[in-house]
């Protein structure tokens, strides 16, 4: 994992763009070490959920509120990443800082070849807004790239600068939440629509008001990627009753190198707080 902090132009950089990429974030081991436990952890495949697309296409995904002592709880907990988010999160109590970023919820993206569905144009936001949080800005998404996500696997897609429209209306789009299609051809008109490639070990920091969106995986190869959300703590979502409040306790960091050297234990079985759809008050 890199060892340094955003530097102030990267941060500029994210408020101005709505999002940034860090290319290179994990190192070739630590990705292989995700992408095994993606496959191998039955928790993952156990506690998958899925989504279908508009014209049916099935993308599976797996949801957990409290980052525990798992390979991927000790990426989203590790130093680099909590003190990053930290740093483009607004933050209204400087003096306490890192230690208010709480993580909201962490998702396995799981798009298959062949299979995988397309997300349709949404803000996080627009579910969020539903779990009453008040505060677009204390809130943001993290995704790491677990294998290459490229144009052909169904990469994701922002529109540049789109946060700074605040939240649009949303409305559902077959089982999901989607974006106001008016909304999205005016942002179209003048703002940038740009398709984030990534390589595997590649994260993508962006805003919960970026509209984003990704095309079904038509291709041979997965698009496996971790997306973990992160709060401030100051930030009350006052109908977030499933999360059991993860996301407004702050995250117990973990050193960098705890995600290769640490002895990591399995996603838990029992008693994790995996999410069911049923429980989502966001998907009704
Ligand atoms: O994985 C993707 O392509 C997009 C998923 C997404 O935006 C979401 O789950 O909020
Ligand atoms: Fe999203």
């Amino acid at each position: 994992m890199i060892n340094q902090p955003l530097t102030p132009q990267q941060i500029q950089q994210y408020h101005q763009d709505g999002y940034l990429i860090v290319r290179g974030f994990l190192s070739a081991e630590e990705v292989e070490k995700l992408y095994h436990t993606a496959i191998e952890d039955s928790a993952i495949s156990k506690h998958a959920i899925n989504v279908n697309d508009s014209t049916g296409k099935r993308s599976k995904l797996s949801l957990w509120y409290k980052p525990g002592d798992d390979v991927y709880g000790l990426l989203t907990r590790s130093r680099q990443l909590v003190e990053s988010v930290d740093k483009l999160l607004d933050n209204p109590d400087s003096a306490r800082s890192v230690a208010t970023v709480c993580h909201f919820h962490s998702k396995l993206m799981q798009k298959e070849p062949h299979v995988g569905g397309a997300w349709e144009w949404h803000q996080d936001y627009g579910y969020w807004y539903k779990n009453e949080f008040l505060l677009p800005d204390q809130m943001m998404s993290v995704m790491v790239a677990i294998t290459d996500a490229t144009v052909e696997n169904g990469c994701l897609q922002v529109i540049k600068g789109s946060h700074k429209m605040g939240r649009v209306e949303h409305g559902f789009a077959g089982e999901q939440v989607g974006a106001s299609q008016r909304y999205v051809d005016l942002a179209l008109k003048t703002m940038e629509h740009l398709f984030v490639e990534l390589k595997a070990g590649d994260v993508l920091f962006f805003h919960s008001n970026i509209l984003h969106r990704s095309e079904a995986n038509l291709s041979d190869k997965p698009r496996w990627s971790m997306i973990s959300c992160y709060n401030r703590q100051s930030n009350i979502g006052y109908n977030d009753s499933a999360s059991s409040s993860s996301s407004i306790t702050p995250i117990d960091v973990v050193p960098n190198e705890a995600l290769l050297t640490w002895d990591a234990a399995g996603l838990l079985e029992e008693g994790a707080d995996f999410l069911s759809k049923e429980a989502d008050v966001s998907l009704k």
